[in-house]
């Protein structure tokens, strides 16, 4: 009896709606325990222990994410209802796409990749991506192009924590690259403005859409999947380029590395 009793009393509290307050206190929790500023790339990235080729590898993947971010969002502004609501998702397409006039974020991403020595066409022919960047990107554009609106516009609330680690990677990159300039690393700094802006509509939307508890679930969920492929980014750049260093076939190597050991077999007739 008292179990059952206890069973209702879970059921009960897990259909209760949360106070809009306490879905944000939730969903800063998440992203305090799952964000990608607790990977151990990020922390070789920033603490100048990574070489030359691993911080290409990085800029190279990261390529990806930065060229879908306007097509996830573009795929998303064709489902919002209003004008108000296009007009606020327009502006991050802007952000990222530029204006015709002045630069939007993957140009300047693509200042990073120059700056780095990597070859232009390369990097936007996207040959040389690992199948892990790929697959984690491509799951975000399908998540925001399948899911409802609300959970599309939840999954970009990554953003609450970019200043922290953007702030932390610029910081740490400067100090410990000589192959780094404020200019190279230009594309961080409108982000540090434009993010906040971003979280300040998302984080309102949610709170005032999320009108269920499972609602609210599903907002939280997106958040944790979110942050889920962030860090299998990072995970799929340390396992290629750090740790053990297996690196797919037909994925970036830099220049004069070894080549696959497949490769090196068959060159001399080892079948
Ligand atoms: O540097 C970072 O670690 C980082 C993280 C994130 C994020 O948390 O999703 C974004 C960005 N940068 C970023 O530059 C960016 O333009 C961006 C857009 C979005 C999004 O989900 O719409 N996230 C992020």
């Amino acid at each position: 009896m008292s179990e059952e009793m206890s069973a209702d009393a879970v059921q009960a509290s897990a259909s209760d709606l949360l106070p809009p307050e306490e879905l944000e206190r939730r969903l800063r929790a998440i992203g305090e325990e799952r964000y990608h500023i607790h990977h151990p790339f990020h922390h070789l990235l920033h603490g100048g222990k990574l070489t030359k080729p691993q911080v290409q590898a990085w800029a190279l993947n990261r390529y990806y994410y930065q060229a879908s971010i306007p097509a996830k969002d573009a795929s998303l502004l064709a489902r919002l209802p209003t004008p108000e609501l296009r007009r606020e998702w327009r502006r991050r397409i802007v952000d990222h796409d530029g204006d015709g006039v002045h630069p939007g974020g993957v140009e300047r991403w693509l200042k990073l990749t120059d700056g780095l020595g990597l070859d232009r066409d390369y990097v936007t022919s996207l040959r040389g991506l690992l199948p892990g960047t790929r697959y984690a990107v491509d799951a975000y554009v399908n998540f925001v192009r399948y899911r409802s609106v609300l959970e599309a516009v939840a999954s970009s609330l990554t953003e609450m924590f970019s200043p922290n680690i953007i702030s932390q990677r610029v910081a740490g990159m400067l100090r410990n690259y000589d192959f780094v300039s404020e200019e190279t690393l230009a594309y961080f700094t409108p982000r540090l403005t434009q993010a906040p802006q971003d979280v300040r509509f998302a984080l309102a939307y949610v709170k005032e859409h999320a009108r269920t508890r499972e609602q609210q679930e599903q907002v939280m969920d997106a958040l944790r999947f979110k942050c889920d492929l962030l860090w299998a980014q990072l995970d799929a750049l340390h396992h290629a380029y750090v740790a053990p260093g297996h690196v797919p076939p037909g994925a970036w190597r830099a220049a004069g590395a070894a080549p696959p050991a497949a490769a090196t077999a068959s060159a001399v007739g080892v079948p």
